[in-house]
């Protein structure tokens, strides 16, 4: 794939607050067209310090961006009427109706898609009569969604776009959100959620402390991570009473009181190793737990792995490797 392909391209992303505070560090990524790319982070990841830099809100305190082959921040007014933002608070006034908010966006939107028409998308156009006090927290979300959908954009950047919504509200957003992907907007979004990810992201990046940790499609990045099986150890029996552990697949194990943790690449071998084992010698495996290492377990151990490295550098006064299993 050429450059030219990529209507997101980041490269070597630095933000630094004025009080020094580095919030983006080093951050290199690119988005192709038509893509629903995820970003994903622990809490102060650096996730809506990143995709103001993309929207163009503030410049770069170091390495570049381009956005559909323009710098974002010093080109805004070649940007800005391609892309919709929809931010983590919309800060719409909240005494306008919601057709009047959308009729007073409209009007600061080139080639505007009629406002009834944008409302629908969201399923707001019973609502068009209510203030915007009066609406929930869920139809605020998708007040703010309709507003980034006016200008019919070419990027959609989506700022926690379902934080607040109930499980139908969330639904029904993925499969708005999908149908636009399918319509061919590229759609950028941050989210909490690892299922929303899961659901939609052709790619994600998964962000701690202002870096990629990890990124590529889901099915690549859970890749990096094992499997798991958990169990209670039986009575009277040790670790070294199992099989070896080798011979099984295992490649790290942790024991907290009588519960074994195994981790593997192998799970079905490694499962079926120890259950004939299990069967063999006449013990039940209670708790037993087989688990396939799932988004979850990838983010839980980039955080994990952090969390040790910063500990390390604490007790060591050195920064330690990165520490996956
Ligand atoms: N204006 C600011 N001045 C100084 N520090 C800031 C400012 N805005 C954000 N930060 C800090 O930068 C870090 C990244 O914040 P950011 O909001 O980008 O993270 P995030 O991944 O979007 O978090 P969340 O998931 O909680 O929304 C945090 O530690 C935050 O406290």
């Amino acid at each position: 794939m050429t450059t030219h392909d990529y209507v997101i391209d980041a490269e070597g992303l630095r933000r630094v607050y004025s009080g020094g505070f580095e919030a983006v560090r080093s951050l290199s990524f690119s988005v192709a067209r038509g893509e629903l790319f995820a970003l994903l982070g622990t809490n102060g990841a650096g996730k809506t310090s990143t995709l103001e830099l993309l929207e163009g809100l503030a410049p770069p305190s170091g390495g570049s961006v381009r956005v559909l082959g323009h710098d974002p921040y010093t080109e805004r007014a070649k940007v800005r009427p391609r892309v919709g933002v929809m931010l983590q608070e919309g800060g719409f006034p909240s005494e306008l109706t919601v057709r009047e908010t959308a009729r007073m966006w409209a009007g600061c939107t080139s080639g505007a898609r009629p406002v009834g028409e944008a409302l629908e998308l969201v399923r707001l156009e019973r609502r068009e009569d209510v203030r915007v006090k009066q609406l929930s927290g869920g139809e605020r979300r998708r007040l703010d969604l309709a507003m980034a959908l006016l200008g019919r954009p070419e990027i959609l950047f989506l700022d926690e776009p379902t934080t607040g919504l109930d499980a139908e509200g969330r639904r029904e957003t993925w499969e708005l959100v999908r149908e636009l992907r399918d319509g061919g907007t590229t759609v950028l979004l941050t989210t909490h959620y690892l299922e929303e990810a899961e659901e939609l992201a052709d790619r994600l990046a998964i962000m701690h402390e202002g870096r990629i940790a990890a990124e590529g499609r889901v099915d690549e990045v859970v890749a990096a991570y094992p499997s798991q099986i958990s169990f209670e150890l039986p009575d009277g029996y040790h670790l070294g009473d199992l099989p070896p552990l080798g011979q099984l697949g295992v490649t790290g194990h942790e024991m907290a009181g009588r519960t074994v943790r195994l981790f593997t690449g192998r799970l079905q071998a490694a499962a079926t190793g120890l259950l004939t084992w299990a069967d063999v010698t006449g013990v039940e495996l209670r708790g037993l737990d087989v688990r396939s290492a799932s988004l979850e377990e990838a983010f839980l151990n980039i955080a994990r792995a952090a969390k040790e490295e910063t500990k390390e550098a604490g007790d060591a006064g050195v920064t330690g490797e990165g520490a996956a299993r």
